[in-house]
C-alpha cells in the first residue's frame, strides 16, 4: 500500500512567491490499484508524482511506500522501486545503446543487486517480450534505441519498466506525445501489463475518456485537493458530461483544463 499522510508542500515559502501547494493532503493507494488522475491546470497532478518519486519533499507529512517510511528518500534511491514515464519517449531509454543492453539494466534493476549477465537464455526471453509489443522490435536486439520510432521507444519503455518489478508504476501523461494509433497501442500494453502483474500504478492523463475508460478509481484533483474520488460502479457509468458536472458541483465553477476538454 503507498500513502502519502498529512502532506504539505509549499513552494518558494516566505517569498511574495509563496506558493502552498498541498496543505494536509492525503491519499491511499492500495496494492495492484490502477488510479486514473485528472484535474485543472495547474491542480497539482505533475507535483504529486514528484512527491511520490521524489524528485520534490514534503515540508511537513509522511510519505509510506509498502509499510517503508520514504520521506527522506532521496529520488535515485526511490528510483529502485518506483517506474516512471514521462511525456517524452526519448527520456525512459539510452538512444546510443541496444535494445539488449537497455532491457538488461532494467532486467537487473528487478533483481536488486544479485550479478546477473546477459546469456542466450536472457535474448530468448527478452525476445519473447519483445514479440507481444508486436513492433517486430524481437528481431532488433542489436540495433541501437536511437534507431526506433517514438512509439516503439514508449513501447519498449514501458515493457523495460515491467520487467524492473516496480512496487509503483506513475504515468505521466506517457502518450501525450503518441500519434493517436501508437496511444491506443501503448495504453493497451499498459492495460495488460497492469493487469498480469498486478502493478499499483498511477496515471495522470489530459484525455477525460481515458480516465474513465481505464483503471479501477479515477481522481480528480484541483487546487492540491482531490475532490472527486470515484471507483466501483460509479467510476463504469461515468461520462465525460457526468464528470464535469459533477466537478462544477463541488467547486461551484467551470472545469479548466484546455487539453482536457479539447480532447473530449
Ligand atoms: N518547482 C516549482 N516551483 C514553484 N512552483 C511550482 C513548482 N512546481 C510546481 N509548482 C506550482 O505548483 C502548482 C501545481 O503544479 P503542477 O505542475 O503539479 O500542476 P498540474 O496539475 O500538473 O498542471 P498541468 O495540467 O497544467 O500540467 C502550480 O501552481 C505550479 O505553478
Amino acid at each position: 500500500m503507498i500513502a502519502i499522510e498529512d502532506a504539505t508542500l509549499i513552494f518558494n515559502a516566505g517569498t511574495p512567491n509563496e506558493n502552498r501547494v498541498f496543505e494536509a493532503f492525503n491519499l491511499t493507494v492500495g496494492k495492484g490499484e490502477f488510479i486514473t488522475v485528472i484535474g485543472s491546470n495547474g491542480a497539482g497532478k505533475s507535483t504529486l508524482f514528484n512527491l511520490l518519486s521524489g524528485t520534490v519533499m514534503p515540508d511537513s507529512g509522511r510519505i509510506v511506500l509498502n509499510g517503508r517510511d520514504v520521506t527522506k528518500e532521496p529520488e535515485f534511491k526511490r528510483a529502485k522501486t518506483i517506474g516512471r514515464i514521462f511525456q517524452d519517449p526519448l527520456a525512459g531509454t539510452a538512444s546510443n545503446m541496444t535494445l539488449e543492453d537497455n532491457m538488461m539494466v532494467c532486467f537487473k534493476k528487478g533483481f536488486k543487486g544479485l550479478r546477473i549477465g546477459l546469456n542466450r537464455k536472457r535474448r530468448e526471453f527478452f525476445k519473447e517480450q519483445l514479440k507481444f509489443l508486436d513492433m517486430g522490435l524481437e528481431d532488433r536486439l542489436k540495433d541501437n534505441v536511437g534507431l526506433l520510432s517514438g512509439g516503439q521507444r514508449q513501447a519498449l519503455t514501458l515493457l523495460m519498466m515491467v520487467l524492473s518489478r516496480p512496487e509503483l508504476v506513475l504515468l505521466d501523461e506517457h502518450t501525450a506525445a503518441l500519434d493517436p494509433r501508437n496511444a491506443e497501442i501503448v495504453l493497451r500494453l499498459t492495460t495488460h501489463f497492469v493487469k498480469e502483474y498486478g502493478l499499483t500504478t498511477l496515471m495522470v492523463t489530459h484525455n477525460m475518456q481515458h480516465a474513465i475508460d481505464l483503471g479501477n478509481r479515477l481522481l480528480m484533483m484541483d487546487s492540491g485537493e482531490v475532490v472527486l474520488d470515484i471507483r466501483g460502479e460509479e467510476k463504469q457509468h461515468l461520462t465525460v458530461e457526468k464528470l464535469v458536472a459533477m466537478f462544477s458541483k463541488v467547486r461551484n465553477k467551470q472545469f479548466t483544463n484546455d487539453e482536457a476538454l479539447l480532447s473530449r
